[in-house]
């Protein structure tokens, strides 16, 4: 068994840039004529170039960054929700990415169906998840609105009951970006406790932000990307010194 729950070698992620280019059919039929037939290859902007990085099991792991830097794609390939360019990507435990907050979610359905469809969309069987209702319900605060449709809910509800789907599935590692604000203040330390039971019981935690204070209080091991590379990586607090001294 690895010691790692995430292993990143060589990880390259490029995007193909949409150009917005309002020509007629016309005049693009006649530049494809004129062209031999061959199409024009699309420009590419590299996001992350050729990053390499391991994050220990049981560790806290805290990626900054710049608007723009990469930090948001590099979490969706850790989870596996775009693929690389090339490179590859170690896994090692149930991931549970916390990315766009009731991304899976259905209106129409209610916040106890909506747990259903979560759990096993995150991996977990019927018979697994039925018992964790209360639990995720009442960490939630919305047990008063178990079988309300969420169209009625507010934002706020919403991001509740996603976060508490994600961190009470008991998953090895888990995923968030810049969430760590979401709810009331009460919430959030509720949610803060969570987060320090689940480093306790020795998971490991990949987060994404902004935050010097939070990154060093709560990171293990930090790293700083800028425009697809790696600036500094270890010791959260020379991570987040050249964070500060990068964005002022
Ligand atoms: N699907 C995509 N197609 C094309 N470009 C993309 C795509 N996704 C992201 N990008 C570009 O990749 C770059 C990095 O985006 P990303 O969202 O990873 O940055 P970020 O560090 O998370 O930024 P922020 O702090 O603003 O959330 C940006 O220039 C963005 O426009």
């Amino acid at each position: 068994m690895s010691i790692y729950a995430v292993d990143v070698i060589h990880l390259t992620k490029r995007f193909k840039v949409v150009e917005y280019n309002p020509t007629s059919i016309k005049t693009k039929f006649v530049s494809f004529i004129k062209s031999g037939f061959k199409r024009k290859k699309r420009p590419t902007i590299t996001v992350l170039d050729d990053i390499s990085f391991s994050i220990k099991k049981s560790t806290t792991f805290g990626i900054m960054g710049r608007n723009g830097a990469g930090k948001s794609t590099l979490l969706k390939l850790i989870c596996g929700i775009i693929t690389p360019t090339s490179g590859t990507i170690i896994r090692d435990g149930k991931i549970v990415p916390l990315l766009e907050l009731g991304a899976g979610f259905h209106p129409e359905l209610t916040a106890k169906e909506n747990i259903l469809i979560n759990g096993l969309m995150l991996g977990l069987s019927k018979k697994e998840i039925e018992p964790k209702y209360d639990e995720i319900l009442d960490f939630a605060e919305l047990s008063h609105v178990a079988d309300e449709p969420l169209r009625t809910f507010s934002s706020g509800m919403y991001i509740r009951l996603a976060f508490s789907v994600a961190i009470n599935i008991n998953p090895d590692i888990v995923i968030l970006d810049e969430i760590m604000g979401v709810g009331d203040q009460s919430f959030q330390k509720k949610s803060s406790k969570k987060i320090l039971e689940f480093q306790q019981k020795g998971k490991t935690l990949i987060i994404v932000s902004h935050e010097p204070t939070l990154v060093e209080k709560i990171c293990d091991q930090a790293m700083l990307i800028e425009k697809g590379k790696i600036v500094e990586l270890g010791n959260p607090s020379n991570v987040t010194k050249a964070y500060i001294a990068m964005s002022s």
